[in-house]
Formats: structure tokens, C-alpha cells, sequence
């Protein structure tokens, strides 16, 4: 059956606070009766910041000063496929104002999930919640140097932190000292290994899994959806079409793409590159991560290709 696609531009206005402004959808609309981030659709002829300037005046009575593109979500409804193309302002002129009679309300990142969304909105909030580095560990002499260098990498701005190890089955008082520090420092800890006691993902300071593409393409949704269930994100690695594809089928809460850059732990694999990668990252229905060959310096670049921002070890990883 042919389904009417929409595409729409919505915003995740941000305060000097760092609250976010959500508004309710009228009752007999679309959707009706969930929060929002303003927004709506895209005019012929127009740019999508042009519909986002437009619809934010119309919806809010603001001037949009600043804005960047958050994230590129499809959703298929049972009566058509939106395509969202979510931007983060952060500057505007003017007091945000209900001007179509609709609810507003800023809130708190962190409180977010408090309110009902349309479910096309799950990774939107992801994307708001993720930093823009994904730290993964690098090789270690035992627990209290890796702690050290968690702890360093912390000290720095590190906010997601993914522990790979290759000692089988992962040592448990290792992952206990990394989660209580992680815990006390608000940051998010993902242990690279699914095949390790169930009893981990309930310690304070473990935020989740990351799957190797191995155990992303053998999984299914209800191993994910146990693991959702118990408050962890599940991330997973991805090299092409097909494994985000998966990924999407998933509903995972990230993914990392790579190689972006050729890599010095690959030798003579060609890197993606940035065009390819955008068109994988407009695939992906969660947010991305480009690791590979990048720095810290590369963020910039990330984001402009749609993604969340650089994951990586070498570059960030501690001596
Ligand atoms: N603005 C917005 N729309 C969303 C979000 N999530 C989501 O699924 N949608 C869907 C609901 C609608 O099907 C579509 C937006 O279309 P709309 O009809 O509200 O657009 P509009 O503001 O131009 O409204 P109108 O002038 O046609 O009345 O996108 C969101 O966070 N913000
Ligand atoms: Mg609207």
C-alpha cells in the first residue's frame, strides 16, 4: 500500500540552562495529545532551516539565531512515514510563547523521558542525552591503571566511556571500581562484552552493553529488549548498510561506523570516508558515532555529516 512520506523540521531549542523546550500536540492532530519538539512540515522551495525559521516564529513567536542539525530520524506510522530533521538551537531572540495555544514547557534534559513523545522521538532524546565523545579503552597494565586513566580521561570532559578488554570472563572487581567512579562522576559506563554475568548490568554505574557487529548480526530483539527493560542502553559496532540496517531493527540506542579513516590497528583497510559515512549515518535511526583514524578535532566534521560525534581509543585514551 503507498504511504504518503512528510518531511518535517523540528527544534530541540536549548536554554542558557540547558533546558529543552517541548510543546503539546493539539488533540486532533497527528500524534495528538503527545509532547513535541516544535516544529512541522517542510514547504516546497524551502530549505529545512527556512521551515524551521518559519515554523518557529509561526508555533512560538521566536527568531531562530543559531542552529545546528541534532539528528535525521524515518519513522514509519500505520497512516504515513515522517522524516524529521531535528536541529538544536541554541540561540534565539524573543520569549517563547504558545502561539497557536499549545502547552509549552522547558524541561531538563534528564527529565525527558518523563513525558510522552510520538514513538518516533526515542532517539531524538538519545542524541540529546549523548556527549559528543565516545571514549573506548586502550590496553592497560592491571585494575588500578586502568582506573587511573578512566580517571584522567574523566577529568578531561570524558562523559561515555566504553570498557573492552580482552581478559574473558571480564574481571569483576575491575568493572565494580570503574562503575562506583563512573557512578560518583555522573558518567556513563558501557561493558564490551554481552557474554558476561547478567549481575553486572544491575551494579550502579553500568549504563549498558556495547555488541561486537558478530553479536549484532546473531541477536535478537528480545535479548535488546531485556536488556532496555533493565535501564541499558545497547550500542552496538557498525561497518556498512547491513549492520545498521540491523541495528535499526533492533531499535538500538547508538552505534559507532568505522573505519572512517584508515587506521593504523587495520593496516590496508581503505577508511570510508566522510561521503560514504553521511549516507550510512542517514540510514541509521539512532545516533552514530564516526571512529577510525579521527581526533577530537574531527567533531566538527562529525556533526556536519549528521552524526553524534567521534568515538575513539588512540586519541583519547590516557597514558
Ligand atoms: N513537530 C514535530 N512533529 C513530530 C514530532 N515527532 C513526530 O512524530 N512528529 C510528526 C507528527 C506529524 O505527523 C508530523 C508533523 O506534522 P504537523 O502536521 O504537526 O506539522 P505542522 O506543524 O506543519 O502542522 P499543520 O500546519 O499542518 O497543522 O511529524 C516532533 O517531535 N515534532
Ligand atoms: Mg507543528
Amino acid at each position: 500500500m503507498y504511504k504518503k512520506s512528510i518531511q518535517v523540521a523540528a527544534a530541540a531549542i536549548i536554554n542558557t540552562s540547558g533546558e529543552v523546550l517541548i510543546a503539546k500536540r493539539p488533540d486532533d492532530k497527528h500524534q495528538g495529545g503527545k509532547w513535541e519538539f516544535p516544529g512541522g512540515k517542510i514547504e516546497q522551495g524551502e530549505t529545512v532551516l527556512d521551515a524551521l525559521t518559519r515554523e518557529l516564529h509561526e508555533e512560538l513567536a521566536i527568531q531562530v539565531v543559531t542552529a545546528n542539525p541534532l539528528i535525521q530520524i524515518t519513522y514509519e506510522y500505520p497512516e504515513k512515514i515522517v522524516q524529521l530533521d531535528v536541529w538544536q538551537v541554541t540561540e534565539f531572540s524573543g520569549d517563547p510563547i504558545g502561539n497557536e495555544g499549545q502547552s509549552i514547557q522547558w524541561v531538563a534534559k534528564t527529565q525527558l523521558f518523563n513525558f510522552q513523545f510520538p514513538p518516533a522521538n526515542r532517539p531524538i532524546l538519545q542524541a540529546l542525552l549523548l556527549p559528543d565523545y565516545y571514549l573506548i579503552s586502550g590496553d592497560f597494565e592491571d585494575q588500578a591503571d586502568c582506573l587511573r586513566r578512566v580517571q584522567a580521561a574523566i577529568a578531561s570532559g570524558i562523559k561515555l566511556i566504553q570498557l573492552r578488554t580482552t581478559e574473558k570472563p571480564i574481571p569483576l572487581d575491575l568493572v565494580k571500581a570503574l562503575a562506583d567512579y563512573c557512578y560518583q562522576t555522573n558518567v556513563q559506563l558501557l561493558i564490551k562484552q554481552s557474554n558476561c554475568s547478567r549481575e553486572i548490568y544491575n551494579l550502579k554505574g553500568i549504563s549498558g552493553v556495547h555488541l561486537t557487529v558478530a553479536e549484532l548480526m546473531d541477536c535478537n530483539g528480545a535479548v535488546i529488549t531485556q536488556y532496555q527493560k533493565q535501564g541499558c542502553l545497547v550500542a552496538a559496532s557498525c561497518h556498512n548498510a547491513e549492520e545498521i540496517v540491523k541495528a535499526n531493527a533492533l531499535a538500538l540506542d547508538f552505534i559507532t561506523l568505522s573505519p572512517i579513516q584508515p587506521t593504523a590497528s587495520h593496516p590496508g583497510q581503505l577508511g570510508l570516508g566522510w561521503k560514504t559515512a553521511q549516507q550510512l549515518i542517514k540510514l541509521a535511526q539512532c545516533p552514530v558515532y564516526c571512529l577510525g583514524g579521527l581526533s577530537s578535532s574531527d567533531v566538527g566534521q562529525a556533526r556536519q555529516v549528521g552524526s553524534q560525534g567521534v568515538a575513539g581509543i588512540s586519541q583519547f585514551w590516557p597514558s
